[in-house]
């Protein structure tokens, strides 16, 4: 087997009513550099020393897909770095789930397409929104009916990104509990109709139109935003400081704003300096997804 390197971006779901089918890709990365070796190895900033690698969730990924292939992973030295935080509403569990279907292959030489990719992350990850851009990079808008899987890279957006990582976690199965089981058909048309004008005016460019709209989601801002430090404060403050719009990053606790191309730093500072228990910074939308460096 020949050494090789996996990179996955970290991804920002819902934006705003685009609940489990949208999701945009960016800038930090969760990398897995791999070797064979005469004994495993797994090196992970999620492992101490005492913990077992068979343990670890990459790992798991890893080997069900191999086992699901009929075949089991070879012996390997595997070093995991990451940049992007767990718990905090950038699809670290879907980049890592990635991360472990593409070790997999390439350790097992499976030739997976990206769709069984996309397949296997979506079964396992349970929606399409963080997987779909974790792998395919940028803007992608899916669904998932039944086993189906449909999709679609959005051209690539004219904004700047500003995110706001507060130092707590926030599981996403914690998150989906105060959703409600279901909508009443004036609501859902209503939640729905919002959604659609997001994304037509992301489309369109209108960014303006898009981040009004995105402030409106009736699917799960308002059931979540108490489960959001400083939600109401972050989204005045940005719009206060120039952004289009500011909502969850997908199940929280982190929140990201949609601002004019160039004018991240002046929201970024002032907000910094407002919130000093977080981690503020722009971003930049990766636009490559997955990616493997023989
Ligand atoms: N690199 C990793 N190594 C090991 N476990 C991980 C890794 N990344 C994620 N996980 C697991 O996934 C959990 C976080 O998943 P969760 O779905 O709650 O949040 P998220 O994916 O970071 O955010 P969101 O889905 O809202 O974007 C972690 O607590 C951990 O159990
Ligand atoms: N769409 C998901 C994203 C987090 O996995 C949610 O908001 O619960």
């Amino acid at each position: 087997m020949r050494p090789f390197r996996i990179s996955v971006p970290a991804s920002s779901a819902n934006i705003g009513p685009g609940f489990d089918s949208m999701g945009l890709a960016v800038n930090l990365y969760l990398t897995l550099e791999v070797t064979e070796s005469e004994k495993w190895e797994f090196t992970s900033p999620s492992l101490s020393s005492n913990d077992n690698f068979q343990d670890h969730f990459i790992f798991q990924i890893a080997a069900k897909i191999a086992e699901r292939h009929q075949t089991t992973l070879p012996v390997c030295k595997v070093i995991e770095t990451s940049e992007i935080p767990l718990a905090r509403g950038l699809g670290s569990s879907a980049s890592a789930i990635l991360a472990g279907i593409e070790l997999a292959n390439q350790a097992c030489d499976l030739h997976l397409s990206s769709e069984d990719k996309l397949q296997y992350g979506t079964e396992i990850e349970g929606h399409p929104d963080n997987i779909a851009p974790a792998l395919f990079g940028g803007l992608i808008i899916s669904t998932l009916t039944g086993n189906e899987i449909n999709w679609l890279q959005a051209p690539a957006l004219d904004v700047d990104l500003v995110i706001y990582i507060p130092n707590t976690e926030l599981k996403t199965e914690a998150a989906r509990q105060v959703l409600p089981d279901s909508y009443t058909r004036e609501h859902a048309a209503a939640a729905s109709g919002i959604s659609n004008l997001v994304v037509a005016s992301l489309l369109a460019g209108d960014y303006e139109l898009a981040g009004k709209m995105m402030e409106k989601d009736m699917f799960h801002e308002s059931y979540r935003s108490a489960l959001i430090p400083n939600y109401d404060q972050i989204r005045k403050e940005a719009k206060f400081y120039g952004a289009y719009g500011t909502v969850i990053s997908g199940a929280g606790p982190t929140m990201i704003s949609f601002a004019p191309k160039g004018e991240g730093p002046a929201i970024t500072e002032p907000l910094q300096a407002i919130l000093p228990d977080y981690h503020v910074s722009v971003m930049k939308i990766d636009m490559q997804g997955l990616t493997v460096e023989q």
